[in-house]
């Protein structure tokens, strides 16, 4: 199959395209390749995936319309997957408008091309930040998520309504995600288990958000990627194929639906910190803090649709996803 990813220089658009690499299918990445973090980690996992014959990339922006365009246009796609975005919960709180033109322009972009090329299946990336300020636990997909208390959040949030509108108008089978905290080896350096790992090695304090009473649904890298893959051959119909799923997302009028990612498992902020200390055999310097504007103090997904739909659940236990990141970060950073 042609698969279009965009993102394949980030963090989760790496795992999957390997993933769809090792199972043969033909993939061209799309990647800006974006300074929000140095670039020279994004170059190397390009790097990697330009191992592979079958693997093509563009490296460009979202916002570059025709340029998107054109490489949509040479991969002849059955199926895009669109991951490239503006992430980060904290950026956008200073740099808000970083979001209107990857996440909002970026997005439309590529579901113009999504359009133009009648795909047979449109996946893409959403968060678990749009639950927002909902009480209610473990999130499901059939709850209202009205509340985001982020901009970046909103901006997914957004992603979602535009995707169900073209579905709907344009008959493009979509399914969304929405990803739970994701780490694992080569995760993104704005993100706690880097940025822990790293100040450790280096004696610096690690700042922890509200003294440590935060709680979150940390889902390892390669379960996500497997799930993904999975759902690459469950398109929603407009019509409702299969009933008996009484928690199912699926949109009323349209071929959308939104499915969680997540390991069902809420783990506190502080054990995760430990299994950090475990894996480098070495204690953290804790500088506690209030909560921080944007924050939400806890995730947890029903990730029980995901299941029912492929048959798959998430399931590696934090401590070892933990090990496995540590590994890779003494590798990659010589240390
Ligand atoms: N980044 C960061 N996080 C910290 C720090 N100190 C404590 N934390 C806490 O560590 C936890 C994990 O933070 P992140 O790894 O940054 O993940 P996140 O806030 O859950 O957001 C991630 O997951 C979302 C989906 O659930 C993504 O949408 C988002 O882009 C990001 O990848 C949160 O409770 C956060 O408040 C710090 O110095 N930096």
């Amino acid at each position: 199959m042609n698969i279009f990813i965009t993102g394949t220089a980030g963090f989760i658009g790496y795992h999957l395209a390997d993933l769809f690499l090792r199972q043969g299918h033909t993939v061209h990445g799309y990647d800006g390749i974006t300074d929000y973090y140095d670039i020279r980690l994004k170059q190397a996992r390009h790097q990697l995936l330009r191992q592979y014959p079958q693997f093509t990339a563009t490296e460009a922006l979202l916002e570059e319309d025709a340029v998107l365009q054109a490489a949509i246009d040479a991969c002849q796609p059955q199926v895009i997957i669109h991951l490239a975005a503006q992430a980060g919960v904290r950026y956008s709180i200073d740099n808000p408008r970083a979001y209107v033109d990857a996440n909002i322009v970026g997005t439309f972009n590529v579901m113009e091309g999504a359009r133009r090329h009648k795909v047979q299946h449109l996946l893409m990336a959403s968060t678990s930040s749009v639950y927002g300020a909902n009480k209610e636990m473990p999130y499901a997909e059939t709850h209202k998520a009205d509340t985001q208390i982020s901009f970046y959040a909103a901006t997914k949030k957004a992603n979602e309504a535009m995707a169900h509108s073209y579905a709907h108008i344009y008959g493009i089978a979509t399914t969304m995600f929405r990803f739970f905290t994701v780490y694992g080896p080569w995760g993104r350096p704005d993100m706690a288990l880097f940025k822990f790992t790293k100040n450790i090695l280096e004696g610096k304090p690690i700042d922890i958000y509200n003294h440590g009473d935060m709680w979150r649904d940390f889902t390892y890298v390669s379960d996500l990627v497997r799930g993904i893959a999975l759902l690459l051959n469950t398109a929603p119909s407009a019509v409702n194929a299969n009933p008996s799923i009484s928690n199912d997302s699926l949109s009323s009028v349209a071929p959308w639906r939104v499915v969680n990612i997540g390991n069902s498992q809420k783990v506190r902020l502080l054990d995760f910190v430990e299994a950090i200390e475990d894996s480098l055999n070495k204690k953290a310097i804790r500088n506690y803090m209030d909560m921080q504007p944007g924050d939400v103090p806890a995730t947890w997904a029903d990730a029980s649709l995901l299941n029912k739909l492929t048959g798959y659940k998430p399931k590696t236990d934090f401590k070892h996803g933990v090990k496995q990141f540590v590994e890779w970060y003494r590798e990659f950073y010589d240390c």
